[in-house]
């Protein structure tokens, strides 16, 4: 697919079926995290693979962190355990920010952001819906240790992808003119 088709036509859609991704499939997406811009070469991404079973283990990192915070109800409970089966993969991308002298924190973030678009696009490319999920416990420490990250990295999103179980909606966007001044 043409980049710039990709771009126009990749949508945020989580209704996917529950058929396993080919390993093979699995492997370009990351490989397209990997070349995204990076200052001074830090590579600072982070993937980690979840299917099957491994999903499950998130889930249950996502419990924990509700029931610290003071969830107590069970069936709010259950639905955050399950919320990780949503998809049958989903990629975490975290950033581990390196130790480069000249490298800002920021940009490192930034960095590891545009991999996560790459690696969207990419799925999107492969006939794959996808959608980046964050939300609170994202950010939590018992999500960094989870993932084994140091007290630097952070995890930027999960990205639930499967295959689309219909055709996905039209995007919606201002005209960049909106956001645009020309400085000439
Ligand atoms: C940092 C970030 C976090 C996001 N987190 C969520 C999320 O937790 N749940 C969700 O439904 N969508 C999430 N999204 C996806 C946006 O909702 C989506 O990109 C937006 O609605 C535009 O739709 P589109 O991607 O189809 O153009 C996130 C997007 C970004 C960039």
């Amino acid at each position: 697919m043409d980049v710039l088709k990709a771009i126009r036509t990749r949508r945020s859609f989580g209704l996917v079926k529950d058929e396993k991704i080919d390993r093979e499939i699995i492997e370009q997406i990351l490989e397209a995290g990997t070349w995204a811009p990076c200052h001074y070469r830090t590579e600072p991404w982070r993937f980690f693979v979840l299917e099957g079973e491994g999903r499950k283990k998130l889930g249950e990192v996502l419990e924990q962190i509700a029931k610290n915070n003071g969830e107590e109800d069970e069936i709010k409970l259950e639905k955050t355990r399950a919320k990780p089966l949503r998809a049958p993969l989903i990629i975490t991308v975290a950033v581990e920010p390196s130790d480069h002298p000249e490298a800002l924190h920021l940009e490192e973030i930034g960095a590891v952001y545009a991999a996560i678009q790459n690696m969207l696009l990419a799925a999107h490319s492969l006939g794959l819906a996808s959608i980046w999920r964050t939300g609170k416990p994202t950010y939590d420490p018992l999500m960094k240790q989870f993932f084994g990250l140091s007290e630097d990295g952070e995890v930027l999103g999960f990205l639930y992808i499967g295959y689309p179980k219909r055709y996905m909606p039209d995007g919606k966007r201002k005209s960049f003119e909106d956001v645009t001044k020309w400085i000439n």
